[in-house]
């Protein structure tokens, strides 16, 4: 390619950025982003909630220590909005007299063990002071990491709120059930520090959990020493969410959302437990949607879409965590109505079942018997993958299963065909399509 040539494809790649930019839809789609920390005047609702937190939270500014607190509801109900935005305003507060007040955040979801969680509590205080950790993340034990969590509060620190989101999800590496999950251990050690007098201010937990019963599974000793005030968030209804995303409306250009937009948005999200985040990761979908399609408007089709799209993106997500029997028996179901020659849309079980056997020789995994198929099936049922009913194929010729698939099984065969092992499946779908027809043929011309 020429000089000349590289400028002018430059140029236009440039051109064409600029015109997709300036036809977008949305004015500010940052305020649709699902960790865009938003300012006060966009919350909607939640007084009690806040009005709790703020009383809980007030002792810090009169130098007492504020209560443990545990905050529960499903997800996207505001938990750690509500939290966070308490906490930022203490701190401003804090700052003003001349304290010294901390937030150390940790989300606990992807944490695997107590260790890492104290690590990445140390690693959070450290940035707060604007320290370095001072501690290796392995190659130390967990108590010098905790020793010097407690020397960063202790020497920075008047007052410290930890903030622990998601905790029910830090479990650990339990070898046995009946082990002491790793929450369970962290908030004992977390509540006593002060009392043993290990901090020379005051720290408190605030845990925020979608788990109701979360406190039945802690360790009696750290129920006791935690011993916290609860603050629960319920699912927001159809009303509620509709109001959260008119306060964030100014995403988009002006004129360019159709009247339904907001309020079909708000129904589906109200539909599936009321989440503040699927109304909103919606709202913002429908836009992407048009601006893909190169239109000006938001109109209701396109939330239509993106509900369909994501839909399709959780089943897809859910299928992908199935282990390798689920899997494969899934596989063997969905490719049935894409290789047969016949018109199929519900899969009988005896069929799909001879598929799988002939699947696991191919890929040399186990083989299970024809009632561990079914189970996984019903899995895949409850999972919402497939629908299924009972059939009898006449007089003495026995009940067999039926299996539709709710989304198109050939999206299905592809996505679990990506895993590793379904891989060698591709390399003979001839075979394996001859194997359906002729199992096909076998059950329906019997
Ligand atoms: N009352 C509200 N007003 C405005 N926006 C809200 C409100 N509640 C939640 N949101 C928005 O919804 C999204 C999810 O909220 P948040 O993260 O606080 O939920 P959560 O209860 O902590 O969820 P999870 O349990 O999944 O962590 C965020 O983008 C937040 O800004």
């Amino acid at each position: 390619m020429s000089d000349g040539d590289q400028q002018s494809l430059s140029d236009s790649i440039k051109g064409r950025l600029q015109t997709g930019a300036q036809n977008s839809v949305f004015k500010n789609k940052g305020l649709l982003d699902p960790d865009t920390v938003i300012n006060e005047d966009r919350i909607v609702g939640r007084d009690q909630q806040l009005d709790d937190i703020i009383t809980y939270l007030r002792p810090t500014l009169n130098g007492n220590r504020p209560p443990n607190m545990l905050l529960y509801g499903p997800s996207g109900t505001g938990k750690s909005l509500i939290t966070n935005a308490v906490c930022e305003q203490v701190e401003e507060l804090a700052q003003a007299q001349g304290d010294h007040f901390g937030v150390v955040n940790v989300n606990c979801q992807t944490i695997k063990s107590h260790d890492r969680a104290v690590y990445r509590l140390v690693e959070s205080a450290a940035a707060k002071a604007g320290v370095t950790p001072g501690v290796p993340e392995s190659g130390v034990s967990t108590d010098q990491k905790l020793s010097r969590f407690y020397e960063i509060l202790s020497d920075y620190f008047d007052s410290v709120i930890i903030i622990l989101d998601e905790i029910d999800l830090l479990v650990g590496r339990q070898r046995d059930p009946n082990d002491e999950p790793a929450y369970s251990k962290l908030l004992y050690q977390l509540s006593r520090a002060s009392q043993l007098g290990r901090i020379d201010g005051h720290i408190s937990v605030a845990a925020l959990t979608n788990d109701p019963r979360f406190m039945e599974n802690l360790d009696g000793r750290a129920e006791s020493s935690f011993n916290p005030q609860d603050v629960v968030f319920s699912d927001y209804d159809a009303n509620q969410l509709r109001a959260i995303l008119q306060r964030r409306r100014d995403a988009y250009q002006d004129g360019v959302l159709e009247d339904d937009i907001i309020p079909l948005s708000a129904a589906y999200a109200a539909q599936d437990h009321g989440d503040a985040r699927k109304a909103i990761d919606l709202f913002r979908k429908a836009g992407e949607v048009a601006d893909r399609q190169g239109v000006d408007t938001v109109r209701e089709e396109h939330v239509r879409d993106a509900q369909e799209e994501a839909e399709r993106d959780r089943t897809l997500t859910q299928m992908q965590g199935l282990s390798t029997q689920k899997k494969l028996s899934l596989y063997a179901t969905a490719i049935v109505p894409v290789y047969t020659n016949r018109n199929m849309n519900a899969v009988p079980s005896t069929v799909a079942y001879r598929v799988y056997q002939y699947l696991t020789g191919l890929i040399d995994a186990d083989e299970k018997s024809r009632d561990s198929y079914l189970r996984y099936m019903s899995e895949a049922e409850t999972y919402n993958f497939v629908t299924s009913e009972k059939r009898g194929r006449g007089y003495g010729s026995g009940v067999h299963k039926e299996y539709t698939f709710i989304d198109d099984p050939e999206v299905v065969a592809e996505t679990l065909r990506e895993d590793f092992r379904l891989e060698d499946v591709e390399n003979n779908d001839d075979l394996i399509k001859s194997v359906v027809n002729a199992q096909v043929k076998e059950f329906f011309d019997d």
